[in-house]
């Protein structure tokens, strides 16, 4: 079969994009490989499915898929900027606010004028139960009344925390040097977690500023993670290391995250701000 696709990226985390909103969407997990596969297909970190949207105050739906494994999954913080670019920019809709369903979430997403786009990614979960964080016979450490897990056989310890999927937290001295393609895939594959876990490197500049690495559940490191920048700082403000506007800095850019959390309370949604990039156009045999 002959299969169009686009191909875009928000802040280098990129993305083969797939309009199904005129006709349904069928590819198989291996099919899904190949699009992401960068030597045998397009090569991308997610493949993002747009569908009409199921429900009345929805505008569309949209599906995501580790470029890596196939597997559908909850969330995309930088792929639903990217939806957002595509469905606006091939005429799908004349909004310029538009609310979205993904598996997970209802998202809104509005493009601003200056080009980026802000999304209300809604209110982080802790719970541990619900990231999902097998913390049985685990004693955590506190700090700010926030707390840190120690993954003992690594040595390590992160902060837990779901955008609606699930990420592992920990803050370093230096993103440059941490370990994050020698200790990311033990995070992301740790028996603690059940569905598995984006493991995020987190270095804090200053109250406003951090730098971010992620080793990505079912795609390795990409250049940046949206649920991830959001899960990190959320995690640092709990930490009380950041204030509630915090630029992230990452490979292929930076992205703008504010929680109120800590004055409004942990349920207050996270908006993240960045780019959305359409790169080319293409279509592919499968
Ligand atoms: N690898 C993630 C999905 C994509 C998240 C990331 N690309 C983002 O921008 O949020 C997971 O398995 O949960």
């Amino acid at each position: 079969m002959n299969l169009r696709f686009t191909k875009m990226h928000g802040a280098g985390n990129d993305f083969v994009v797939i309009d199904a909103t005129k006709e349904p969407f069928a590819l198989t997990p291996e099919q899904m490989r190949r699009l992401g596969d960068r030597r045998f297909g397009v090569g991308c970190d997610q493949i993002l499915v747009i569908e009409p949207g199921r429900e009345p105050a929805d505008d569309f739906a949209y599906r995501i898929f580790n470029g890596g494994t196939g597997e559908e999954v909850e969330h995309c913080g930088n792929g639903s900027r990217c939806f957002v670019r595509y469905v606006v920019d091939h005429g799908l809709t004349t909004k310029r606010s538009i609310r979205v369903r993904t598996m997970a979430a209802q998202l809104e997403l509005h493009l601003r004028d200056d080009g980026r786009v802000t999304v209300d990614m809604g209110a982080p979960i802790f719970e541990t139960g619900r990231v999902p964080f097998d913390a049985k016979a685990l004693q955590p450490r506190e700090v700010n009344g926030f707390e840190l897990w120690p993954l003992v056989d690594l040595g390590v310890e992160v902060a837990v925390v779901s955008m609606g999927n699930p990420h592992a937290v920990q803050v370093v001295e230096d993103v440059a040097t941490a370990p994050v393609l020698s200790q990311g895939p033990l995070i992301e594959n740790h028996p603690r977690f059940p569905r598995r876990v984006n493991a995020g490197f987190l270095q804090v500049i200053d109250r406003s500023h951090v730098k971010l690495r992620v080793f990505e559940r079912g795609a390795g490191e990409t250049l940046a993670c949206g649920t991830g920048a959001c899960a990190a700082v959320v995690a640092g403000i709990r930490l009380g290391l950041l204030d509630a506007r915090v630029d992230v800095q990452t490979h292929g850019g930076v992205l703008t995250i504010e929680w109120a959390g800590a004055s409004a309370g942990l349920d207050a949604a996270v908006f993240m701000t960045g780019p959305a990039v359409q790169v080319f156009e293409g279509e592919i045999t499968l």
